[in-house]
């Protein structure tokens, strides 16, 4: 048995010594996952003095010690409302997407607002995390999805039947999916890969845990795929519908070339929790 403030205190400091910025939250969300409680109750358990029987907190330590993504070793990653499921073989959602998921929300709620039934379609899904973060919000909403890489869909297969299980999901190229429903979509959402070949991410767990294909966008500026995205949002959109792709801080303005021509109208930024821009938007003309 071992006193839970003493197991936090020694977490944190291994996580910090092993590189984890945010090593306390990291050793409260592994023994909180240990113990089967919610994370709130650790705080009772210190207040309290409470001895516990750490079962397989030491396990998790060294496992995140070593780098091991937070969400791969509980099994659970948060976005907006929902909590999915994620492990290897699949991206894990990050904070910012929620911020591009906003963005589709709003444009299908206000298509809501206006009496209409929203069709809504989120390329590259990965987890399902957008699709359903959208279908959940949106309820009048018809979602589609598609992945690429047969184990990242598999992850988003036991997402979409566990939250939404209305939600379209599909597995194929997002260049080429949904040809069935092509000038008929009103909002296309895409956080698609775009690292750069040569920029290979700082962090082990993304390094080493995100698969390549959820991040190398392919081409000299890892835009290929996001053009991809592009063309099959202005094959997919209705005139006037609105389609929002995640892009890195460095790549606003070659984002913003991407809808450059007379398809598209009403180009803008959108700026992540943190002011840097991370999303571009567009109108079908
Ligand atoms: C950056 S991850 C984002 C996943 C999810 N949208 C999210 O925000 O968590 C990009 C995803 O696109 C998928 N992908 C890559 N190329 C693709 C393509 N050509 N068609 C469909 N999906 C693709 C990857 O497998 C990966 O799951």
């Amino acid at each position: 048995m071992s006193d839970v403030r003493a197991l936090l205190r020694e977490a944190e400091q291994r996580l910090a010594t092993a590189g984890v910025a945010s090593a306390r939250a990291d050793a409260e969300v592994l023994l909180a996952h240990a113990l089967g409680v919610e994370r709130s109750r650790l705080a009772v358990l210190v207040a309290l003095r409470e001895d516990v029987e750490p079962g397989t907190f030491w396990g998790l330590l060294a496992e995140r010690e070593q780098r091991v993504p937070l969400q791969h070793l509980t099994g659970r990653a948060g976005f907006r409302a929902l909590e999915l499921h994620v492990g290897p073989g699949v991206f894990v959602p990050r904070p910012e997407t929620e911020t591009v998921a906003q963005l589709a929300v709003d444009e299908a709620q206000r298509l809501v607002a206006a009496g209409r039934f929203p069709t809504v379609v989120d390329l590259c899904t990965g987890s399902g995390a957008i699709a359903l973060a959208v279908a959940t919000e949106v309820p009048r909403a018809a979602v589609h999805a598609v992945e690429l890489d047969p184990m990242a869909h598999a992850w988003a297969r036991r997402n979409v039947d566990a939250i939404a299980p209305r939600v379209d999901l599909r597995e194929g190229d997002a260049g080429t999916a949904f040809a069935d429903l092509d000038g008929r979509v009103d909002v296309v959402v895409s956080n698609p890969p775009y690292v750069p070949p040569g920029a290979v991410p700082l962090d082990p767990e993304v390094a080493l845990h995100d698969p390549e294909v959820a991040l190398y966008g392919l081409g000299d500026d890892g835009l290929l795929v996001p053009r991809r995205v592009v063309a099959a949002a202005a094959r997919l959109l209705v005139p006037g519908g609105y389609v929002v792709v995640e892009h890195a801080e460095v790549q606003e303005r070659s984002a913003r070339a991407l809808f450059a021509g007379p398809a598209w109208t009403g180009v803008e930024s959108h700026r992540d929790l943190t002011g840097r821009p991370r999303s571009t938007s567009a109108r079908r003309a």
